[in-house]
């Protein structure tokens, strides 16, 4: 089994933690929302600065207590890893769309994915850095479940074509060769048809201090 540092499969408090981690994806998922409806609001302006102060309220509630230490990889009760506060899969992460990335029988990726308003870049379609960050994680995993866990060393990404949100499309990837402990993966982010949007190769590095299962 591949752990990431911290990921420990500790039962006893197992049932609290689940209910816990529930009500922050929850609060994530409104986050999201909320991301979303700011970006595309069109109130009148003192709506604005209503909506403003109860934020700042809210805000201030959350922050009566705050943790310092980063949220590890962990497994969920399925078994399966999840990082709750990762800016990509992260379930109680705003920021993170989140993608949910399945491994196929040939230990490839995908994910099925559609972007929000707020990532936009050029008006009307995905900012370039976002599309890349799906794929430097997307590419990750493809290293992980090859066996060859990593940091990314090196992301080339081409875009080919412009990126829309809020519509149906996939992400893939698959490892294509590892030499000691260097990595490298290919993947892309297509329509639905199998059209390329954005594609990538990354080469993904184990540090020296990790076994195949992570850091230790
Ligand atoms: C069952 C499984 C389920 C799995 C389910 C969970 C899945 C979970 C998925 C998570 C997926 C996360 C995907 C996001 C991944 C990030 O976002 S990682 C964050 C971004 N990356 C970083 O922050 C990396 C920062 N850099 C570093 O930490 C270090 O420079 C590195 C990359 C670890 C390398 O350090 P090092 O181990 O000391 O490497 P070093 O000994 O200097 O060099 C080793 C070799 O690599 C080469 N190299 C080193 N750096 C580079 C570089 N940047 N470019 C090219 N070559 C390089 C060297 O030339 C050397 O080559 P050789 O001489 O051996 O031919």
């Amino acid at each position: 089994m591949f752990y990431y540092g911290g990921m420990t499969p500790d039962l006893a408090s197992a049932g609290n933690a689940e209910a816990r981690q529930a009500a922050l994806a929850t609060l994530g998922g409104q986050t999201r929302e909320l991301i979303d409806a700011v970006v595309l609001t069109d109130v009148p302006e003192d709506e604005i600065t209503a909506v403003t102060a109860e934020l700042a309220a809210l805000t201030g509630r959350l922050r009566t207590l705050q943790r310092t230490a980063p949220q590890s990889f962990e497994a969920g009760p399925d078994g399966v890893p999840r990082h709750p506060g990762n800016a990509v899969i992260g379930s109680a992460n705003p920021h993170a769309l989140p993608l949910i990335v399945e491994s196929t029988p040939e230990r490839t990726v995908r994910a099925e994915l559609a972007f929000r308003p707020s990532h936009e870049g050029p008006p009307g379609w995905v900012h370039g850095g976002v599309s890349a960050m799906i794929l430097d994680h997307l590419l990750g995993h493809a290293a992980a479940v090859a066996g060859s866990p990593g940091m990314t060393g090196t992301l080339s990404v081409r875009y080919r074509r412009p990126v829309p949100y809020g519509e149906p499309l996939l992400a893939t990837a698959e490892h294509t060769r590892s030499e000691g402990r260097k990595t490298w993966v290919e993947g892309r982010i297509a329509l639905p048809d199998g059209t390329v949007l954005v594609e990538a190769t990354g080469l993904f590095i184990t540090p020296s201090g990790w076994g195949r299962s992570g850091p230790e």
